[in-house]
């Protein structure tokens, strides 16, 4: 929901976002006519990342900038400002209120990483450009604060406020026909216990986080109070089914819808002098630290899928910060990056354990909570560990194979059982003949992670984020929607939930502004897989005169150097050096050097039409898996109508799979079988050219 608004008093126009985000009238702004002010040139950051297409209320707070911390502080010290080192914010007095009520209070906390500013007091929030535009104001104009109300809103356009309206009435309806559990007859509360299977979480500790029943849909009601009224915001709807294996499984819905639910769930809860938090991955899991431990503990809106920077200031006060994200190793690698976020040294992590507990499952088995916290572990990183210190992560991984080999595809079964899945911080090198379907190839692969969670940046250079998305969208819908335009909302409205994200890059590109782009997603929006289509875009600007290969060498390793530091999975894909005409493409088709390749943790090939089992047929070759080893190749066929690719009917293709030989070997075994084959089709092709040809000379004659 965009606004347009004026600074009052300096004549500039603004454009203005509102959010939703813990205030009732927050507003996060952004400059697009800032060289009114002072000439600063615009940030390139600015305009470097896109929200997906199809969204109007962008879930994009993104007004990132190349700033480092060092600027802001010498910024800051350069107007003569107190500054407070926090975690992962400067602490600062509040520009927008005068100095008699601010005191000595340091309640605007301006972000470490982006210069985004929030004050707690006045819930201003702005960029950091913003930021440095008031300051700039008020220097000149010799105040000492700015008035909160100095950006004047107009009102949103009337879609917008009805939409935003039936939000709010739909959440005031939900929650006031829900029913407080201290309301509901000690049977029916404790059969809906059991179905949630909660039944040691206590009618008074739902009572105090305010957890109701919506009983129409069966679900638990989970409130979003905040802002300086503690007014209701929002809510989140969960239920539970049943499965076949006995276990309980949650679906879970929110309003507003997921991309503007930012609820801290327990934040209203915790003291202003508490020094210590427990961050948890659910609702039912801070539910459960909070009772047995009784330590503050708050649950994370979105789960372990992000942890939006937004939320940052309202972590500062904490001085120790444990993060139990749940028992799995996704959960885990969560809790790692996240730390990274708020700041190494005051985290510690709960490893999850023997068992795979979450806190709400500790506490149904009766487990000590306190004990599995008093055993969590430190995020710092130490440059020099030893074998005792790695065991319970060797252990871990021994225990958790499957979960190790990172997510499956649901749409390439082949794929899993060759790459085994796909893992953070490995570096993809994809290639394949000219036009023979890369992009859709890797769109598909993709999409496929991005809907199981697997939060997704693409770098489209080649094509237009447009027609990108409009691929995706196919493939999603897995029909053309232009014959069936009537349900374009409809999957536009499924997709827009999907965790992707695009670059607005277009052409050639400088690798340095490319790199600062991916970090800064990295911390923006908790991304775990980057795409790049292709490297030969970010090659036009070296200095080519210089061995070609050996530049693109260099900038494989910055890719590779990302995907390890940033612990994110980046798929490349590259065109390559030579194509002849009657052989298959190789891992030395793409790579100039044996150093680029090692870089590499997969390379895939699609191979085109020279399986000659199948004519005009794609097939995808992995040629190098450092996880495991296997390598292989299996067919795929291309459904023009929904532009995507599937395995032929059973029986009529094999998948070969070479397991455990070195790479090389395995390339030049599996060429020397397609070769063979090659042969034996030439042969055949020959006498069927030879045969035809004699054919159509006897009927000349
Ligand atoms: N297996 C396939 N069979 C036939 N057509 C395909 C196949 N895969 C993709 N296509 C179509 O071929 C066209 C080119 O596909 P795409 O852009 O994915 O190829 P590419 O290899 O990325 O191209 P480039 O080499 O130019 O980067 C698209 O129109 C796409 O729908």
């Amino acid at each position: 929901m965009w606004r347009r608004v004026l600074l009052k008093d300096f004549t500039c126009v603004l454009q203005v976002k509102s959010s939703t985000f813990l205030h009732q009238r927050h507003f996060t702004h952004r400059l697009f006519t800032q060289k009114l002010l002072h000439g600063r040139p615009q940030p390139p950051w600015l305009c470097a990342i896109n929200s997906r297409p199809f969204k109007n209320d962008s879930t994009l707070e993104f007004t990132g900038n190349a700033v480092t911390r060092t600027d802001i502080k010498q910024y800051l010290l350069s107007k003569d400002i107190s500054i407070h080192d926090g975690y992962s914010s400067f602490h600062i007095p509040s520009i927008f209120m005068d100095a008699s009520s601010r005191r000595d209070r340091l309640s605007l906390f301006v972000d470490k990483t982006t210069g985004r500013f929030l004050c707690k007091d006045t819930l201003v929030e702005g960029s950091w450009e913003d930021l440095q535009d008031c300051l700039e104001v008020m220097d000149r104009e010799e105040q000492d604060h700015l008035s909160p109300h100095v950006l004047l809103g107009y009102p949103e356009s009337k879609e917008e406020q009805e939409e935003h309206d039936r939000e709010l009435q739909e959440v005031q309806r939900i929650w006031s026909s829900s029913v407080p559990f201290t309301d509901l007859p000690e049977d029916d509360a404790q059969l809906v216990k059991t179905m949630f299977q909660i039944t040691n979480i206590s009618n008074a500790t739902l009572k105090r986080f305010g957890v109701r029943l919506f009983k129409p849909i069966k679900s638990l009601v989970f409130p979003w109070f905040a802002g300086p009224d503690s007014s209701l915001k929002g809510l989140k709807l969960v239920s539970a089914q049943r499965t076949d294996t006995d276990r309980v499984t949650y679906n879970e819905a929110t309003l507003p819808k997921t991309s503007s639910y930012y609820n801290l769930f327990g934040l209203p809860l915790v003291g202003h002098m508490d020094s210590e938090v427990v961050l948890t991955g659910t609702e039912l899991d801070a539910m459960a630290v909070s009772q047995s431990t009784g330590l503050p503990s708050v649950a994370l809106p979105r789960g372990v899928s992000c942890l939006p920077p937004i939320l940052l200031p309202y972590l500062e006060q904490f001085k120790r910060v444990t993060l139990w994200l749940g028992g799995d190793i996704r959960s885990w690698e969560a809790s790692k990056s996240f730390s990274r976020k708020l700041g190494l040294r005051r985290c510690s992590l709960v490893r999850p354990g023997e068992y795979q507990l979450c806190a709400a499952e500790a506490l149904a088995q009766g487990k000590n909570l306190k004990h599995i916290l008093r055993g969590s572990i430190s995020a710092e990183h130490k440059s020099i560990v030893s074998f005792q210190q790695l065991r319970d992560d060797v252990y871990g991984e021994l225990l958790n194979t499957e979960q190790v080999a990172g997510v499956k595809w649901t749409r390439f079964p082949e794929l899993n059982k060759i790459l085994k899945g796909h893992r953070k911080g490995e570096l993809t090198v994809f290639t394949g003949p000219t036009g023979s379907g890369k992009t859709t190839f890797i769109s598909e692969m993709a999409l496929d992670l991005c809907m199981q969670g697997v939060n997704t940046l693409w770098g489209s250079f080649e094509i237009n984020n447009v027609r990108l998305a409009k691929v995706m969208l196919t493939q999603f819908a897995m029909q053309r929607l232009e014959k069936n335009l009537e349900q374009y909302d409809f999957w536009a409205d499924k997709f827009e939930e999907l965790p992707l994200y695009f670059m607005t890059f277009h052409g050639q590109q400088n690798i340095k502004m490319v790199m600062d782009t991916m970090q800064h997603s990295v911390y923006l929006h908790d991304i775990n897989h980057v795409v790049i289509d292709n490297l030969q875009f970010m090659m036009g600007q070296e200095n080519l005169s210089v061995d070609k290969f050996a530049v693109q060498d260099r900038i494989i390793g910055y890719f590779r150097k990302f995907a390890t530091s940033c612990n994110c999975h980046v798929t490349l894909i590259i065109h390559p050096r030579k194509e002849e005409d009657d052989r298959e493409l190789q891992m030395a088709s793409i790579f100039g050097s044996a150093k680029a390749s090692q870089e590499a943790d997969n390379v895939l090939i699609l191979q085109e039409k020279k399986l000659v089992t199948c004519p005009g047929r794609r097939s995808l070759q992995v040629t190098k898996n450092r996880f495991d080893g296997d390598v292989g190749i299996f067919p795929l066929d291309f459904v023009k109508t929904s532009l995507t690719f599937c395995t032929p009917l059973k029986g009529k293709h094999k998948l070969r799979k070479v397991i455990g030989k070195p790479e090389g070997e395995a390339d030049e075994g599996e060429s020397k079988e397609v070769q063979k084959k090659e042969k034996g089709a030439k042969t055949k092709a020959a006498r069927s050219t030879k045969s035809s040809a004699a054919g159509s000379e006897t009927a000349k004659k």
